[in-house]
């Protein structure tokens, strides 16, 4: 395809973008109407929505426009799953600006697709509006199959603390991009098309988690949402977390303790999850920490009028920077 988004036109662009989607059960109405019908088994609708902008959450230059499109969808669908649901539908809302060439969309469109394909689910609509920078705004919806939904509440103390997924992956292919190399390959490319592990969420529901949350903005930050909404403290062990001989080499060459990716890094939508003690887990989850209370025996001292920490690592605090904040710095 040749020229801009703006030969091209609203309609023209909206043509080239449906023409590419494939038909899922779920989407029983896709794009063409006002509105799209999406299923939903459980009668209660899973929702999540979600923002990258261009500079902010992806960069041309680092990235393709297909993969700009998996990890849009992926960060998405892993918001969905980390609720114990499954993906059914997306919805995408575009800023492009004119002068754009008409191949970008497009091809984010196919990430999308196909991100979605992995996830089970179908692009059902969409929005596109011209603008100064790029802007990929991801709605999607999931449903539970008669679960209860698995919130940022329900940690109690003495509850084991699991992930699955990868850690700091993403975080050390940003550090690598951001100093100007492209490689080594495996950690850019998890920075530029994360892999949520998304049939762990629905089947960690079943497994019985007291609480779940998909690693976006950094572990100790995500758990540190769960610690605050179920009102404990979250102890992770050190030892257990996962530090690939690879990501030790890079932390050297850049000169960053790669436990800070790892306990800080987002992006990788890897899934934590809180449960019962004795819950017997399958082994693609790995025991990383546990749920205390927030307050007694154990915990590290606080000053005076100091708010306990919520997560701490190996016992203490987490002195070093937290996890992302869009408007920090
Ligand atoms: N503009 C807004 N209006 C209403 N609710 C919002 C708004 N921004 C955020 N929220 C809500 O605040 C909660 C936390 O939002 P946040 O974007 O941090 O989600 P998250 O799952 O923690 O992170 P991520 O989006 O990276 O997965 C969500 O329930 C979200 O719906
Ligand atoms: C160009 C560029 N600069 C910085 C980053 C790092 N980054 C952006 S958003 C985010 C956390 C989740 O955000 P949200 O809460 O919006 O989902 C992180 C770690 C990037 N990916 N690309
Ligand atoms: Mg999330």
């Amino acid at each position: 395809m040749k020229g801009s988004v703006g030969a091209l036109g609203e309609f023209g662009l909206i043509r080239e973008l449906t023409s590419r989607i494939s038909a899922t059960p779920a989407v029983r109405l896709g794009p063409g109407d006002d509105a799209a019908v999406v299923a939903a088994p459980d009668r209660r609708v899973v929702a999540s929505t979600d923002i990258l902008v261009e500079g902010s959450h992806f960069r041309r230059d680092w990235s393709t426009a297909y993969d700009v499109g998996r990890k849009a969808a992926a960060q998405n669908l892993a918001d969905i799953a980390a609720m114990g649901a499954t993906p059914s539908a997306v919805l995408l809302g575009l800023v492009v600006p004119a002068e754009l060439p008409a191949t970008w969309p497009v091809e984010l469109m196919d990430g999308i697709r196909d991100e979605c394909q992995v996830a089970g689910a179908g692009v059902a609509g969409g929005d596109v509006v011209r603008g100064d920078t790029v802007i990929v705004s991801i709605t999607a919806l999931g449903d539970l199959g008669g679960r209860e939904a698995v919130t940022r509440t329900g940690a109690r103390p003495g509850d084991l603390v699991a992930v699955t997924g990868w850690l700091g992956w993403s975080a050390a292919g940003h550090a690598v991009l951001s100093r100007g190399f492209r490689s080594p390959r495996a950690f850019v490319e998890a920075h530029r098309r994360p892999e949520p592990p998304y049939p762990a969420g629905p089947a960690g529901a079943a497994l019985g988690a007291t609480s779940m949350t998909d690693v976006s903005d950094g572990l100790i930050a995500d758990l540190g949402h769960i610690a605050q909404g179920s009102k404990v403290r979250i102890d992770i062990r050190s030892a257990a977390l996962d530090m690939p001989a690879q990501m030790n080499d890079i932390g050297q060459a850049v000169g960053v303790d790669p436990l800070q990716w790892v306990l800080t890094g987002g992006e990788d939508h890897a899934i934590v999850a809180t449960f019962p003690p004795e819950t017997k887990l399958p082994a693609r989850w790995r025991v990383i920490g546990e749920v205390l209370p927030s307050r007694g025996r154990g915990a590290p001292p606080v000053p005076d009028g100091a708010a306990p920490p919520r997560v701490t690592v190996d016992g203490a605090p987490w002195e070093k920077a937290g996890g992302w904040d869009h408007f920090a710095g």
